[in-house]
């Protein structure tokens, strides 16, 4: 019997599970996430899984987005042969896309619009997020099954793909390619790997893995069964004892799981994609069976673990309206410092730009001299919100314009993830600072924003300049004016204590 599915069904479940998936963390992260945070023995790693996981149920309570970056959104249908769709008058991708809108452009949950039309040239915002990145397949049955995903950028960034030899070892390649990654993906997450088919298959397959349950805990304790499984034991082991960390503060947890999917291939090559999932990991499952459309059921916010950060009693507060050249010197890396005052904020197109205006000799829209830059890109307010979630973008995407920002007088930084080693040089010989926030504790750092208001290059959208005013906003020395830098010097610390300390179970 034909089922008929109704286009406004899909429509509202796609919406609602984006909705969903902005404030929820999937509960098995969540649980997986506590016990990292109860095993995690490094201080600044624990700090910062303290924080993701406050944040998380901030979100869960406040229902606004787990992370500023709201993600690209991914969907993947299963469409049983035996539906219709009441109205055939658009195609599967507009229908879609028309959830993804309505999602981001809720009134009382507004996402962040991150997606650029015309990528390689003007890069113009599509205002509404849309289009989604939409798979279909045909298969047998009289249901209709979603998923539905909001994949942050910071951490799809990161994707590896490699046409291996037939012979070549995916363990030792997995080995070489995530310290590469640095932190801007957001650790703790997931690696998700595909092998085999082809090139665009294997990079589907890894994608599509990141949307299964996090297991590796009940893999562990039964065992594995197969020589899969015993391979996503081996890369997490391996990965884990690599010593990178919660944000690359130097750990014992920079995953939480591996997952695999395999496809058959041809003789000549083995095509393997790895692809990770940030703190800000979004993913939901729902089936439409034709009798209206799916809703997901909200987790109990006693699910959550019952972890309330606050700032360290070492934490110094620092006054950004006075702050001189001889303070920003006197910080240390892994200092903890609290925020106070006005900042601007800046990213990748406003740095394109800037740059753009300096090579031409145009006055900038704003003075840096003296000041300190976030780099940013925050979700717009709702309600009595000053501005929506807030977190910090990855740093090391603005390496490239550092020098030219250093010149201009800027005093210190603020982002995500590591530095260049290019960069680290000169914030030494600028004797400036790069101050880190933990990525994926985006509404908690929002708490601490005051006041904001566009200072310069309005048409970028959540890309313009903004000044905020802060209250004790939460950051860490990642590099300081000696050039020590935190993400270069703690992995590798922890690495060793895995080692002699035999800290991990499997290492
Ligand atoms: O776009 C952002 O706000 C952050 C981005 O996801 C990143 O991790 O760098």
């Amino acid at each position: 019997m034909t089922v008929t599915i109704k286009t406004a069904d899909l429509i509202e479940s796609v919406a609602d599970a984006l909705q969903f998936i902005s404030y929820y963390h999937p509960m098995d992260y969540i649980r997986a996430l506590g016990e990292a945070y109860e095993a995690e023995k490094s201080p600044a790693a624990k700090d910062a899984i303290a924080q993701i996981l406050t944040n998380s149920r901030m979100c869960a309570e406040g229902h606004r987005p787990i992370c500023q970056d709201t993600g690209i959104v991914n969907v993947f249908v299963k469409w049983g042969m035996d539906c219709r769709l009441d109205d055939t008058s658009q195609s599967m991708q507009e229908i879609v896309d028309e959830g993804v809108r309505r999602a981001y452009l809720h009134p009382e949950n507004k996402l962040r619009a991150s997606i650029l039309t015309d990528p390689a040239f003007t890069r113009r915002n599509t205002k509404d997020n849309t289009p989604s990145v939409l798979h279909v397949e045909m298969v047998p049955g009289d249901k209709v099954s979603v998923d539905v995903a909001a994949k942050g950028g910071g951490s799809e960034n990161k994707s590896k793909f490699k046409m291996m030899n037939p012979s070549d070892n995916i363990v030792d390649w997995v080995l070489e390619m995530v310290p590469q990654m640095g932190a801007g993906w957001c650790p703790p997450g997931m690696l998700g790997i595909g092998i085999g088919g082809t090139a665009e298959r294997a990079v589907l397959l890894a994608k599509q893995s990141l949307m299964d349950p996090i297991d590796m805990g009940q893999l562990k304790e039964r065992g594995p069964r197969s020589d899969v499984e015993e391979l996503r034991i081996e890369i997490f082991d391996k990965v884990n004892a690599l010593g990178i960390g919660a944000q690359g503060l130097g750990g014992l947890s920079t995953i939480l799981d591996v997952k695999i999917n395999d496809f058959p291939c041809h003789a000549a090559g083995k095509p393997v994609a790895m692809i990770p999932n940030c703190a800000a990991t979004r993913h939901a499952h729902f089936t439409l069976d034709g009798s209206g459309p799916a809703y997901l059921e909200a987790p109990k916010l006693d699910e959550w673990p019952d972890v309330n950060w606050t700032p360290s009693s070492e934490a110094k507060r620092v006054q950004l309206d006075q702050l001189d050249e001889a303070e920003v010197q006197s910080w240390k890396h892994g200092d903890r410092l609290l925020l106070n005052g006005k900042m601007l904020t800046g990213r990748d197109a406003a740095h394109k730009r800037i740059k753009d205006m300096l090579d031409k000799g145009e006055e900038l829209p704003v003075e840096f001299r003296g000041r300190v830059i976030y780099y940013v890109g925050p979700v717009d307010p709702v309600g009595e919100e000053v501005v929506g979630p807030a977190g910090p973008t990855t740093a090391t995407r603005m390496d490239k314009f550092t020098s030219m920002m250093l010149e201009q007088g800027l005093l210190a930084m603020v982002g995500k993830a590591e530095r260049g080693l290019d960069t680290v040089a000169s914030i030494k010989k600028h004797k400036s600072a790069y101050l880190m926030a933990v990525g994926g504790s985006a509404y908690l750092v929002s708490r601490a924003i005051k006041g904001s208001k566009v200072v310069g290059f309005e048409d970028l959208g959540m890309e313009a300049i903004y000044e905020f005013e802060v209250q004790d906003m939460p950051v860490t020395v990642a590099v300081d004016a000696e050039g020590q830098s935190v993400h270069h010097l703690a992995p590798l610390v922890w690495q060793e204590k895995i080692r002699k300390e035999s800290l991990l179970e499997g290492a």
